[in-house]
């Protein structure tokens, strides 16, 4: 351990997609067999070059291990799991390359269901689920990683390999199938990190002087054990690590939240620096007056991540650079840091050339975060003087998104503020119940959750609509067309709450931001969700408001084809927030009221229009929940009131739906009550109607449809198997509760399997139907 100190200037990680998703088309190649893996390695290997040449030239150095390496293929967390070779028994003797074997645990193949996706802390992002058992044979494979360094080292770079920690590994994985009862993945933390130890030490011998690992599960109050608990797993694991003997230098990052409690114990390991998020989180005051905070990092750096790397605002550099101050003050060493990982970001604004460039001058992407992170690390190495000219720049790009025409509006303001517990209330339960009776819907009603597959000829017709090769009609004819074919096959298949179909969607969220005031869009603001998917969130940008309906003229035309209820189809304010990049100058609640406003606008154009039950999906509720248990209650709150403010308005024959598609309900039952829908949809065909027990246990009274075909899988669920799932159900849900649905939109799915799904869904109703 000779290495130096970390340099002044690091981030956590960087997108590591590329720039033009370059590795999503390399990747999609290869799983299609166009390419070789030794082509896909080279294309790798090329983007990591561009990512550590990139990042020196935007400020950090290139020696001393201020560069992450934190590539992947197509998920940290798989990573992991093949470094410390935790292959599940159930793929079998591992066969070909280490990346044939990582990406069959990615995508499953003929005889292997993948590893389960689920979301990586409060983010949009999927990690690939590790499953464990007591005979999960641990052996390290630094290879990769030796590999990545090496190349770096060759470009001249000197790199630090990043990878998530033991803790926190243990913490996300699940018990394998095969695990006997009552086990638990962390049962076998001594074990992990007996093979951690072998990976640094692998590390140290190939050179390496830093090591990154990422312990977000410091900051979880929504894991199997407490935050406490989780601190003292962190303790018993990090005093082994530290005392090995031949070892990198170690950073613990504790990304996504406030590690403020934790931050003196954490000063104390026998580690080198720790990261701490300083956007989530803050700084313990009272440590750090009392001089408890710099005893404990004596000897210590810590990475204060001040720059945001979860969202695409210019960072108030001002701000920031006070809060570094204050740590310098006390005499800690202090590294320049972003919040976490910049894999939630974009590139480049600078790729932007069609954005408008007031706006532009607004954001900051990774490569402008980087920027920020040297400047302010200039500014500690040189005093403040040396960066006024950036911090003066910076204040004037604030002061001058304040006052730019859009961001606030004042009658859009004086009607939020207008908005009352009255807005936010329909009639009773019974009088709704009572009023919808109109609708005629019968027991054990069948229905989808809104999209119908998107397929080919729909997003040829959008492209080329996009392209300007078909005018506005000409689009707009073909979506009609589509609409018409699946209300006709609904009909067809006997379903008895129809939708429209949702052809004319890009997107559930950038649809309608592209038709709110106050969003932009941006041409190349990718972000990975999982594997080789990106999404590209919007930007929110400036008060919300809805200059035309939006929706109407779909559901009015899909209502006039036939005689059955057709769903109006929203996605609703919470969601429309988490999965877009919402500003950052007012509270996420005040912006959720806007949006809430725009959409009950909306609703009440549609029920004009003859529209009777309207769907308000919400399937992010869950997702942004914080991770910290303080501050749930307010964010229950703010977001249950937003779907009501959007849902008040309608009249009590107006049958309100809404979709959540997860189906862990137990943290959030409350709010699911809360919002008050007459009708919600919800995941649980997977979990075989596990969800419908504490359903029944907490006495929902309105109507729940737990899906019965999981549509995440190209599988064609057989009568029997839906009528099984829909007995499940009916035994502790009275029939007239219970709606049969699909766990999710189908979309994504092919028309074959979805015609047979759904007519298999269709039978197994009217079979439990006739039982009754
Ligand atoms: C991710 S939830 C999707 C809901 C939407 N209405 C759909 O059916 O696609
Ligand atoms: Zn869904």
């Amino acid at each position: 351990m000779t290495a130096a100190p970390l340099p002044q200037a690091t981030i956590l990680g960087y997108p590591r997609i590329g720039r033009r998703r370059e590795l999503k088309r390399a990747v999609e190649s290869f799983w299609a067999g166009r390419i070789s893996e030794p082509e896909l390695q080279q294309t790798a290997a090329q983007l990591r070059a561009a990512t550590r040449a990139r990042l020196v030239e935007l400020g950090l150095p290139a020696a001393g291990a201020a560069v992450p390496e934190s590539f992947s293929f197509y998920d940290q967390v798989l990573d992991a799991t093949l470094a410390v070779g935790a292959i599940p028994s159930r793929f079998g003797a591992p066969t070909g390359s280490d990346l044939d074997t990582y990406f069959r645990l990615a995508r499953g193949d003929a005889e292997h269901q993948p590893l389960e996706m689920t979301k990586w802390f409060d983010t949009n992002y999927h990690y690939s689920v590790p499953e464990i058992d007591g005979e999960t044979g641990f052996a390290a494979n630094a290879t990769a990683l030796v590999e990545q360094f090496r190349e770096a080292q060759e470009q001249g770079i000197e790199t630090r390999p990043v990878l998530v920690g033991p803790v926190t590994y243990l913490l996300l994985a699940k018990a394998s199938d095969a695990a006997a009862d009552g086990f638990d993945p962390i049962d076998r933390l001594d074990d992990l990190v007996g093979v951690y130890a072998a990976l640094l030490e692998a590390l140290a011998a190939a050179g390496v002087s830093w090591v990154q690992l990422d312990e977000p599960a410091l900051v979880s109050d929504s894991l199997r054990v407490t935050r406490e608990e989780t601190l003292g797993l962190v303790e018993r694991a990090y005093a082994v690590l530290g005392g090995a003997g031949t070892r990198p230098r170690i950073l613990i990052a504790a990304p996504y939240g406030n590690s403020a409690a934790a931050l003196t114990r954490l000063g104390a390991l026998p580690v080198e620096a720790v990261h701490a998020d300083l956007v989530r989180g803050s700084l313990p005051d009272a440590a750090l007056a009392d001089g408890s905070l710099a005893q404990a990092f004596a000897g210590t750096q810590l990475v204060a991540g001040v720059v945001d790397g979860r969202n695409i605002w210019r960072t108030d550099l001002r701000g920031a650079f006070a809060q570094l101050t204050q740590l310098t003050d006390a005499g800690i060493a202090t590294v320049v840091g972003t919040s976490n990982n910049l894999q939630h970001v974009p590139h480049d604004v600078r790729d932007e050339t069609k954005l408008e460039g007031r706006l532009r001058s607004w954001l900051a992407f990774a490569d402008q975060k980087v920027e920020q992170v040297a400047i302010l690390a200039r500014g500690l190495a040189e005093g403040a003087a040396a960066i006024e000219p950036e911090l003066a720049e910076v204040d004037r790009v604030l002061a001058d998104r304040d006052a730019a025409p859009g961001v606030h509006s004042d009658p859009i303001r004086a009607r939020v503020a207008a908005s009352g517990d009255d807005d936010r209330t329909r009639v009773t339960e019974e009088d709704r119940r009572a009023a919808q009776q109109d609708l005629g819907i019968p027991h054990l009603a069948t229905t989808t959750i809104g999209s119908f597959p998107q397929t080919p000829e729909i997003r040829k017709a959008r492209a080329a609509f996009v392209r300007g090769e078909i005018d506005e009609a000409a689009y707009e004819g073909f979506l009609r067309e589509e609409i018409a074919s699946v209300i006709r096959l609904q009909e067809e298949i006997g379903l008895d709450v129809l939708v429209h179909g949702e052809a004319e969607r890009n997107d559930m969220v950038q649809y309608f931001a592209e038709l709110l005031d106050g969003f932009a869009v941006t041409e190349h603001g990718w972000v990975q969700s999982y594997g080789s998917r990106a999404t590209r969130p919007s930007i929110l940008w400036g008060d919300v408001s809805r200059p035309a309906p939006m929706t109407v003229r779909w559901s009015e035309y899909a209502q006039s084809l036939t005689d059955r209820p057709v769903k109006g189809m929203l996605t609703g304010p919470v969601t429309i927030l988490a999965w877009s990049f919402v500003r950052d100058d007012q509270p996420l609640s005040d912006t959720a009221a806007q949006v809430a406003l725009a959409l009950r606008d909306e609703i009440e154009d549609l029920v004009d229009a003859g529209i009777t039950i309207v769907q308000v999906d919400e399937p992010a509720l869950r997702e942004l929940l914080p991770l910290d248990r303080d501050r749930q209650a307010a964010y229950l709150d703010w977001s249950v009131g937003a779907f009501r403010l959007a849902t008040g308005g309608a009249r009590a024959g107006v049958q309100i739906h809404t979709h959540l598609c997860y189906s862990e309900f137990g943290e959030i039952i409350d709010a699911v009550d809360g919002l008050d829908a007459d009708v919600t949809s919800i995941e649980a065909a997977r979990s075989r109607m596990d969800v419908v027990q504490p359903l029944g246990d907490h006495g929902y009274s309105r109507g729940i449809g737990p899906g019965v075909y999981d549509i995440h899988s190209p599988r064609v669920p057989g009568v029997d198997e839906q009528t099984e799932l829909i007995r499940i159900a009916a035994a502790r849900i009275p029939g007239e509760q219970l709606w049969v649905n699909p766990d999710c939109g189908l979309k994504t799915r092919g028309y074959d399997e979805t015609v047979a799904s759904l007519t298999n869904l269709v039978l197994a109703a009217k079979a439990v139907r006739a039982e009754a």
